[in-house]
């Protein structure tokens, strides 16, 4: 009558901190993270005949985060995702594939006084280091690295003309608006073939993050975007060119509108075009703009 035609399982938001202590230097740093391990393999028989022996619990997957993430560093997350990956696939013969989701929040070293305190920290902003990584048996790690809730805005150096129009437009060019949007920037490194081949660019990790950030917000605000389209093309062109062993840039970009607001009505308050000062923040609806960019001609080589 029916099969199973697609199966996996495991624990998701496992929350995780972790303090690293240097007593020499009277410092610690801190990480916290909030991790999802879905597991695939020969689990058939769990869902179809109760067997429960094929099943490696949801909380056994919890307790062995715990315990790599005391044996292992937990950033970079990239790394640290792949160590778990390895650990599932290689100890349990009948698990082939591993899917682990890092998201690293953010906790910021405070400044007192101007000095960087040794064991303080604060959360400035609600921006995530997002990674999405599968461990399959016989094929290698696929990991694909994101930056999310990144929210930015600029006050002038945005227009948006030369649309196409017809019957059902409405919609006024502008040569002067204010953007917003929230970044979610993702880029999907090349197929590494093992742990240990990720072991070896580990630093690359938090540099191509760097690199994304600082593309992202050097881009938005020194680009005099002709659309949301144009500017976050120059972004991903530039990831990649930063980034050798990316293959592929994408950006999910929403349009945050602020609409100018008309005040002629009261006593001819001028508050449109070059005038305009006070606006209406919108929350939806909202454009939506995506994209995913990639190297023209041959896959990306170490
Ligand atoms: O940058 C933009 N891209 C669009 O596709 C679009 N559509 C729209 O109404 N405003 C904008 N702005």
């Amino acid at each position: 009558m029916s099969q199973l035609s697609y199966a996996r399982y495991g624990k998701d938001n496992i929350r995780l901190f972790k303090v690293e202590k240097d007593e020499k230097a009277g410092t610690q740093t801190v990480v916290e993270s909030t991790v999802c391990i879905l597991l695939e393999g020969d689990i058939e028989t769990s869902y179809t005949e109760a067997d429960n022996s094929v099943i490696v619990a949801t909380d056994t997957q919890k307790q062995t985060c715990y315990i790599l993430a005391k044996q292992n560093p937990i950033t970079p997350p990239e790394l640290f995702a792949s160590v778990i990956g390895d650990h599932f696939i290689k100890t349990y013969p009948h698990i082939h594939a591993a899917h682990v989701k890092i998201i690293q929040h953010k906790w910021t070293r405070m400044a007192i006084d101007g000095k960087p305190h040794p064991h303080s920290f604060l959360r400035d902003g609600e921006d995530i280091r997002v990674v999405e990584s599968v461990t399959r048996e016989n094929v290698g790690v696929s990991i694909r690295s994101k930056i999310e809730k990144l929210l930015v805005l600029k006050s002038t150096g945005s227009a948006f003309y030369g649309f196409h129009r017809d019957e059902y437009t409405q919609l006024q060019e502008t040569w002067d608006r204010i953007l917003s949007t929230e970044v979610e920037a993702g880029w999907a490194w090349k197929t590494f073939s093992g742990l240990d081949e990720v072991k070896s660019v580990a630093p690359k990790f938090d540099e191509a993050f760097n690199a994304a950030k600082e593309i992202t917000l050097k881009t938005f605000a020194l680009d005099n975007s002709a659309s949301v389209q144009a500017t976050m093309y120059k972004m991903s062109d530039q990831i990649l060119a930063a980034v050798p062993l990316v293959e592929a840039v994408d950006y999910s970009l929403p349009n945050k509108h602020y609409f100018e607001i008309d005040l002629s009505w009261h006593k001819g308050l001028k508050n449109t075009g070059k005038d305009a000062t006070v606006y209406a923040p919108q929350s939806n609806p909202n454009g939506l703009i995506q994209c995913t960019v990639t190297r023209k001609g041959p896959k990306s080589k170490l």
